[in-house]
């Protein structure tokens, strides 16, 4: 056999699927989740409308460039060049999304936008089971990239660190990937699993009901702002897993504490289902099949109260070093989407405090923000609300 060199290994081609920027909603939140996501965090230097505006209008320009993809301006060698050449000489689209999200600080540390506010939007408080670290919570602007690799969402916040360096200062970011799988052979997409093993989406709301989206997705309910019609609340959660205890607990344990079978992610009254089936809980009100304090049926127990509450998630797997006491630092980064923050995260997180699943988790870090409604070519995120000021 003849050796083969390195330079003919195969290369991982970026794709040159490209996502547009522009609509109603921004992109990012319906679309498709690819394999990586990435949440920065950044304080801000808005000091009035201008400033404001200019912020907005330079992050719109880095989204339709990035998102577009192309060559590079070549400049003289005498200056830091134009791209970090992560992605070569040309950007290839590479699915990448930026969705750009505003926080309760945002507001209310600035006189002259406190009374422009999206009603529900206010700073996280813990929970009974948060450890939650400061330098790792809040912020002004939320920044969630995806793309189909990790080097074009790296790519991405590296471009807006470098164009917008004397307006955004970054304080927190978590970056996560799932596997994309292939359809089944029913030609049904199966959800990825997450680091305890489980398939992670299977009862989201789909997307693609847009009577559903408007009703628990997109704001517009009459006590919101005008500007903020289309845009919808964001609930950021990094939440450790204790993958080594996990690891070491009895499959049907571990089952009893979600309500689904691990292999097949089906419900448990119907174990031999698919993830796609929906648990018939009015058959089972003792919990005998599954359990009362299952995950699934304190997030949602089907009933018509709990279709008040639900929410679109879009989460990530984030893998870290070792913490101080040997252990991984793996967990979730977990991304919801609601039109009422507090009918959607905060019911439900509400809900679900003191589950078992408690034991295996604890949420370090986060916040709420409000993703911005989308923006038209020729225009730019957040106009609606500049206008409005
Ligand atoms: C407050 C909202 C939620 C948090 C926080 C949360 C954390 C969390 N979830 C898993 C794993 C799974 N969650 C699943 C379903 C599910 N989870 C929530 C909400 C939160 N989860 C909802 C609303 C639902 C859907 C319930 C339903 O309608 O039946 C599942 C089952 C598969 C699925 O539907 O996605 C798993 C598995 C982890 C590991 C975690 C924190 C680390
Ligand atoms: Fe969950």
């Amino acid at each position: 056999a003849t050796e083969q060199s390195v330079t003919q290994a195969p290369l991982a081609q970026p794709s040159t699927e490209a996502i547009s920027p522009y609509g109603l909603h921004q992109a990012g939140i319906v679309t498709p989740r690819p394999a990586h996501g990435l949440f920065a965090s950044f304080a801000v230097l808005v000091r009035d409308k201008d400033e404001f505006e200019k912020l907005m209008r330079r992050l719109g320009e880095r989204i339709e460039v990035l998102t577009k993809g192309g060559p590079v301006p070549e400049l003289d060698p005498k200056l830091p060049p134009f791209d970090s050449g992560l992605l070569g000489p040309v950007i290839s689209p590479d699915a990448l999304t930026i969705t750009l999200s505003l926080g309760a600080s945002f507001f209310d540390s600035r006189d002259w936008l406190a009374a422009h506010k999206p009603a529900k939007l206010q700073r996280m408080t813990s929970f009974p089971n948060d450890a939650l670290v400061a330098e790792d919570c809040h912020g002004d602007l939320g920044v969630q990239i995806c793309a189909n690799s990790s080097d074009s969402v790296i790519h991405a916040l590296r471009d807006l660190i470098k164009n917008i360096p004397d307006q955004m200062v970054l304080k927190w970011k978590v970056e996560g990937s799932v596997p994309v799988l292939p359809a089944a052979a029913d030609g049904k997409a199966e959800n990825a699993r997450n680091f305890l093993g489980f398939r992670d989406g299977s009862a989201n709301p789909d997307p693609a009901d847009h009577a559903m989206m408007d009703r628990m997705l997109w704001v517009s309910a009459p006590d919101e702002p005008a500007w903020a019609k289309n845009g919808s609340y964001q609930a950021v959660r990094v939440i450790r897993n204790f993958v080594e205890r996990w690891d070491r607990t009895a499959l049907g344990e571990q089952e009893r504490i979600f309500g689904r079978m691990k292999m097949n992610g089906a419900p448990m009254d119907n174990p031999h289902g698919s993830e796609s089936d929906v648990p018939d809980y009015a058959k089972d009100p003792e919990g005998k099949v599954t359990r009362l304090t299952a995950h699934i049926r304190l997030a949602n127990d089907r009933t018509a109260a709990h279709q008040e509450n639900l929410i679109l998630r879009r989460p990530f797997n984030y893998s870290l070093g070792v913490t101080k006491s040997g252990q991984l630092d793996q967990g979730l980064l977990f991304i919801a989407y609601q039109a009422d923050l507090e009918a959607g995260f905060i019911t439900v997180q509400n809900r679900l405090n003191g589950e078992p699943l408690e034991e295996y988790i604890k949420p370090v870090g986060g916040g709420y923000f409000f993703a911005l409604p989308g923006f038209e070519a020729g225009s730019f995120p957040a106009s609606q609300l500049i206008a409005s000021l």
